[in-house]
């Protein structure tokens, strides 16, 4: 049977990245990317901006939406201090499984929950399930439909809080409008936006970084 691209890129990381090493882990991913086959990573030029805000950030819980193959989830958890926690939902099952493979060779199993379902109905459970108060850092990286829609469900189950940092990918390419909208013209938000490119091109796209006020 065929293999599927996540399988390939997933091979890709046990052949070139050194287990334990978070930081070849992300490298083996971009090489393969650029090389081999695209696939949908936040990527090298938009991932340093990430980095760059985790890094200011410091944050101590991280909710990820949009898992994928798990690149920006050990990016991220690759910069956290010690008892930090990730967060990160991913609604497809098969993603989700290379993404635990991918997280597991770079050893940052004991950082990083992987939750597989609908952020529709995993976000209000989050107090209950994972003793979650608030989140200091959510990264949106998945459906750009339900941006909008789960930023308003975060705010109403008191998921956020004043000076909580919401980094948005794909505000370009493929676009998210009422997301973009919404953060920029609400008092309750104060938006920035990075331009950079499209991950592996040289599209335009873009990361929006919109802190809390309360
Ligand atoms: O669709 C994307 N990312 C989303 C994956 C995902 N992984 N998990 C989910 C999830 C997770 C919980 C959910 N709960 C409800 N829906 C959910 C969807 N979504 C995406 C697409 C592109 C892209 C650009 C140009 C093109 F020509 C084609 C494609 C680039 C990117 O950087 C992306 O991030
Ligand atoms: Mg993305």
């Amino acid at each position: 049977t065929q293999s599927t691209r996540p399988q390939r890129l997933l091979h890709a990381v046990q052949k070139n990245a050194t287990k334990g090493d978070p930081r070849s882990v992300v490298k083996a991913i971009d090489n393969f990317c650029r090389q081999k086959e695209w696939a949908m990573n936040v990527g090298d030029e938009k991932g340093c901006i990430l980095d760059s805000v985790v890094s200011e950030v410091n944050p101590v819980t991280v909710l990820e939406l949009g898992t994928y193959c798990g690149y920006s989830t050990v990016r991220i958890a690759s910069l956290l201090p010690p008892r930090a926690k990730i967060i990160t939902l991913e609604f497809n099952p098969d993603y989700a499984k290379i993404a635990r493979q991918v997280i597991a060779w770079a050893g940052l199993e004991d950082k990083i929950q992987v939750v597989e379902g609908p952020s529709g109905e995993w976000i209000p459970k989050m107090k209950e399930q994972f003793g979650v108060k608030t989140f200091d850092l959510v990264f949106l990286d998945h459906w750009k439909d339900r941006y909008l829609p789960d930023t308003k469900l975060l705010e109403d189950c008191g998921l956020l809080r004043k000076g909580t940092i919401l980094l948005a990918d794909n505000v370009i390419c493929p676009g998210t409008p009422d997301y973009l909208e919404y953060v920029r013209n609400s008092p309750r938000y104060k938006s920035q936006y990075f331009k950079s490119h499209l991950e592996y091109t040289k599209a335009e796209d873009g990361l929006e970084k919109s802190v809390f006020l309360g």
